[in-house]
């Protein structure tokens, strides 16, 4: 189980089958069929959630005894945590194990990641029997007694940690728990407030509302003319909701209520909403300048995700180096690595070298390559000194074989082969994808691997990092 370093780390942590897993799956991934989630295995799920142009790393830790004794083991893992979630299965009638937890690791929260906020969620509340609030102010009074004991300051805690009641049968109960973690851990800078204040006022809109992509948390809601009347927050989220649903196209537009209305992609997982009253603005989401506009926001987001991931990479690669259990070579210590990139068509900037390097040494992956739809190898790095690394046409057959079995392409696959090595691939647009692949002895990182590549966050950056650059080679 290896800590990530994030400087928006998410951990989530409680009692076995206390309901954290199937929460965060209903808020993060619509998608996925949560009536039947298994319990975590291997510890500790890993994933990203892109919000604003910012990552949040979740860890979901397993409520199982083993996992418990690791995390509470080794105090580092609660360094560089800007959250915790902690999950009390509220159904239950006897917490003392819980609570004893519970207090350990607030303790040492409280003791390596200070700053971090504290959010409990009373959960499956929809199975308590009898007096359903008196057992949740129980609960709530045995958890603050812990409190008590860990922090003479009561004050201060009480500011840090908030409490919900949730159950996964009502989803507003979870949203609105997760918006308000979400809203507290990446906040959206007020620069961006301004600017879009500025935008509206210029470009006669009525209102801006930005949400989340991925499941409509309300980021900002700008009201610009205060003489007409403006959509609640909820008529705006239902307009993103739809616009996600037929997801294919660009920008929305319709008519409604005598005012104009758009949907249209905002800075990477985020989508925003402008209503004016005015019907000429009508052209002016076909218009360049709002194109570049919304290009450059993007690309700022991208090199502030770039640096950061770069700043985690180091993290990790020196968390690996103290704690490996090997002799290592003096040079795996150098960060040096050979990358061929470019074919006499098309050149890969050495941005995405670095930024793919980045993520091969945080994802522990030895080789990475970036094919296009012909098979053209655009570019292709050796991250470790692992010597039975592919050659180029080595991995051009099992591309095609790969592509043979499966011609409708996916987003993202995971493949395995005979000799044990793993690779991972991500589909980049339509044109070109990425193949990461990792040695037989990363079996165990396999699934952390697969569920941080699978993170809406991380597809969805890279994808607007290319498509950036792509907009602007095909502009
Ligand atoms: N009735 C009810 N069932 C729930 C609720 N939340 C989760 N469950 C069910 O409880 C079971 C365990 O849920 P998980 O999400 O796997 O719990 P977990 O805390 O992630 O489990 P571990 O990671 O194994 O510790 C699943 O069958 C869920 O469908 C809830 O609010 N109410």
């Amino acid at each position: 189980m290896l800590p990530t370093t994030g400087q928006n780390k998410l951990i989530i942590l409680g009692s076995l089958g206390s309901g954290k897993t199937s929460s965060r799956l209903a808020m993060w991934c619509k998608e996925n069929d949560i009536s039947n989630v298994g319990p975590t295995l291997f510890g500790v799920e890993y994933s990203g959630i892109a919000f604003c142009g910012e990552t949040v790393t979740i860890e979901d830790y397993s409520g199982s005894d083993e996992t418990w004794s690791v995390v509470l083991s080794d105090k580092r893992r609660f360094q560089y945590v800007r959250s915790m979630i902690f999950y009390f299965d509220a159904s239950k009638t006897d917490y003392q194990e819980d609570l004893d937890r519970y207090q350990r690791s607030i303790q040492w929260l409280i003791e390596q990641s200070p700053e971090a906020t504290v959010s409990i969620c009373l959960h499956k509340a929809d199975l308590i029997r009898g007096d359903k609030n008196e057992a949740l102010r129980a609960l709530k009074l045995k958890i603050i007694e812990r409190n008590k004991i860990v922090s003479k300051c009561q004050i201060d805690l009480n500011l840090k940690f908030k409490y919900f009641v949730t159950s996964i049968h009502d989803y507003s109960s979870i949203s609105n728990a997760w918006r308000t973690i979400i809203l507290k851990l990446v906040m959206i800078p007020q620069r961006y407030i301004d600017r879009l204040q500025k935008f509206a006022e210029y470009s006669n809109f009525d209102q801006l509302a930005l949400f989340n992509g991925c499941n409509q948390i309300l980021i900002a809601n700008i009201k610009v003319n205060p003489a007409v009347t403006h959509f609640t927050n909820d008529q705006c989220q239902e307009r993103s909701k739809k616009w996600f649903e037929q997801k294919e196209i660009e920008c929305n537009h319709s008519e409604e209520d005598g005012k104009s209305v758009f949907v249209h992609d905002f800075i990477f997982d985020t989508v925003i909403v402008a209503v004016s009253h005015d019907s000429s603005v009508t052209a002016l989401f076909a218009n360049t300048n709002f194109r570049i506009f919304l290009i450059n926001e993007n690309k700022k987001s991208a090199a502030r995700y770039i640096e950061s991931v770069r700043k985690e990479a180091l993290k990790i690669r020196e968390w690996k180096i103290q704690n490996c259990p090997f002799e290592l070579n003096e040079d795996m210590k150098v960060k040096d690595y050979k990358a061929i990139h470019g074919n006499e068509y098309f050149k890969v900037p050495q941005k995405y070298i670095d930024f793919l390097h980045d993520i091969a040494i945080f994802l522990d992956i030895d080789q990475v390559f970036i094919f296009n739809k012909e098979f053209w190898v655009m570019a292709h790095m050796k991250v470790s000194d692992w010597n039975r690394c592919y050659k180029d046409f080595e991995w051009v057959q099992h591309v095609e074989k790969w592509l043979g079995e499966d011609d409708d392409v996916m987003h993202l696959a995971a493949f395995e082969f005979e000799d044990g090595r793993k690779s991972f691939r991500v589909n980049v647009l339509d044109d070109f994808f990425i193949i990461f692949v990792a040695a037989e002895y990363s079996e165990l990182s396999a699934p952390y691997i697969n569920e941080y590549i699978k993170g809406s966050g991380f597809h969805h950056k890279l994808e607007c990092l290319f498509k950036n650059d792509y907009y602007e080679y095909n502009d």
